[in-house]
């Protein structure tokens, strides 16, 4: 038993040291009592890359964002944050990373530029607006009459786009993006895609759960189904206008899940 431990160790340590993803999940494990949820599951994301993590309902997409963000300790495997562990050293790897959830919270009384320099506040991170500030809500496509404007009124996808221009101000190298276009119209979706076109060619690394497969097919260069808590099938974009084939993809998501 000692010894399985042993050269499980090792071999997490070989794959974190002989890779450069900035997101590592390693052999990762996690029950919840006694429903095991995630066994041994092996997920990374280089800089510069996007990965579409989908799944079933239940199939464990929220419990690896929340191995990743350090609120769950998984009984084994390794899990890291560019080379951080999330549970051992949690300020240091939340300092590296930029969670931005289903619903994003903000203040509602405060405007998009307040906002983000209150989170850059908090964060520690520099927050001067002419040239830190300003030209992230530029980046993301946040109209400048809306800058000064309390986000009260702002839609689901205004409110993203202060998020994501929150990241891109922190210059964080990860990015986990929980259900981000469920709710969103086509034409948000496809605005949000392009926000994140803007985030890999700043070279963050974005992991996306999702249930939404065309949004997946317009934006990700993996895409990884996630079943019986381990990733069952991976596929990487082809270069060209079809990027992935949607209609296997299709049939492959919406297949019988097996009896649990
Ligand atoms: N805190 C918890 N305590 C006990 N069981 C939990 C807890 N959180 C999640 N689970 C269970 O773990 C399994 C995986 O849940 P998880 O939320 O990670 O799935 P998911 O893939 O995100 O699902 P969905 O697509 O429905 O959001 C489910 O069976 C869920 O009921």
């Amino acid at each position: 038993m000692l010894q399985r431990k042993m050269l499980r160790a090792r071999r997490d340590l070989t794959i974190i040291e002989g890779t450069n993803a900035a997101i590592l999940l390693s052999g990762v494990r996690h029950s919840y009592g006694p429903r095991a949820v995630l066994r041994d599951l092996d997920l990374t994301v280089r800089r510069g890359e996007i990965y579409a993590l989908l799944g079933g309902n239940g199939a464990g997409k929220s419990t690896t964002l929340n191995a990743l963000l350090g609120f769950i300790a998984p009984s084994a495997g390794a899990v890291r944050i560019c080379g951080v562990d999330p549970v051992t050293q949690p300020a240091q790897a939340r300092a590296l990373l930029a969670y931005v959830p289903e619903s994003v919270a903000l203040y509602d009384h405060l405007s998009a530029r307040e906002n983000v320099d209150y989170f850059l506040a908090l964060a520690g991170a520099a927050r001067d607006r002419p040239s830190v500030i300003d030209p992230a809500l530029e980046a993301v496509g946040l109209p400048v009459h809306a800058w000064d404007a309390r986000v009260s009124g702002f839609s689901k996808g205004m409110r993203q786009k202060v998020a994501i221009a929150l990241a891109l101000a922190r210059h964080v190298p990860v990015l986990l993006l929980d259900e981000p276009t469920s709710g969103l119209d086509p034409q948000a979706t496809l605005e949000f895609n392009r926000l994140l076109d803007t985030a890999r060619a700043r070279d963050v690394a974005v992991l996306m759960v999702t249930h939404d497969l065309l949004s997946a097919v317009d934006v990700a260069d993996r895409i990884g189904f996630l079943a019986d808590g381990r990733i069952d099938e991976e596929r990487t974009a082809t270069a060209g206008s079809a990027r992935f084939d949607l209609n296997a993809l299709h049939a492959r998501y919406a297949q019988p899940r097996a009896a649990a």
